[in-house]
């Protein structure tokens, strides 16, 4: 099926499930279509090649990602949730994007400090409650001149403040944030004077 067509699908799916749905674990929260636009042109501005996603939820967002890489690009996306995990893998599959798609079912903590990849871009878009203690391995997972895009950075700004401080005051990155969907925190890791 059309890329198009399943994004379009996933963007109604998402808004009539979550309107009608009490279990916060099967809400989908898709980031906006205006976020995918972003991670598009972000993705292609940057030439950007290996991407590490937390939090798939039905792959929505999975599939603005990977359709913005190129040919030989990749992305690693992870997701706790065995219910999502099924919708997003039949969804990569609709699109005919399975083969640039990993799509892990692990805890991010886990998977995050066995990983040793070096990614052009980290997505966040997960447990809020969570990331400060990811902080670490998150910045160390970034390639200097690579990126981290963190999703609700307007929506959540409070949940997300001690975060985005640790990484404001890393001195590790250039951030800023953006108002784009429910706000994105985009921070670019220095490359330092002895490697540039
Ligand atoms: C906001 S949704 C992701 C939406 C997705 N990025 C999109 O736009 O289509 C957050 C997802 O992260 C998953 N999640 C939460 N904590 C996690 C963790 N510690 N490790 C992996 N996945 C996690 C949840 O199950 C949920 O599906």
């Amino acid at each position: 099926m059309e890329l198009k067509k399943i994004l379009k699908e996933l963007e109604i799916l998402g808004q009539e499930n979550d309107a009608s749905v009490e279990d916060r674990d099967r809400k989908y929260l898709n980031i906006t279509r205006h976020t995918g636009q972003f991670l598009e042109v972000l993705i292609k501005a940057s030439a950007v090649k290996r991407v590490l996603e937390i939090g798939t939820s039905n792959g929505y967002s999975t599939l603005w990602i990977a359709s913005a890489l190129p040919e030989d690009g990749h992305i690693t996306t992870l997701e706790v949730s065995s219910f999502k995990v099924a919708q997003a893998q039949n969804n990569f599959k609709r699109a005919g994007l399975e083969h640039k798609i990993a799509l892990v079912q692990a805890d991010a903590m886990d998977f995050l400090e066995s990983c040793d990849q070096l990614f052009d871009l980290v997505f966040l878009d997960a447990d809020r409650s969570s990331y400060l203690q990811l902080a670490g391995r998150i910045v160390s997972l970034v390639r200097p001149g690579g990126l981290l895009v963190c999703d609700n950075a307007i929506s959540h700004a409070e949940e997300l403040d001690e975060f985005f401080c640790f990484i404001n005051t890393s001195g590790e990155f250039t951030a800023t944030t953006l108002p784009v969907g429910k706000g994105e925190f985009v921070a670019c890791k220095n490359i330092s004077q002895d490697t540039a």
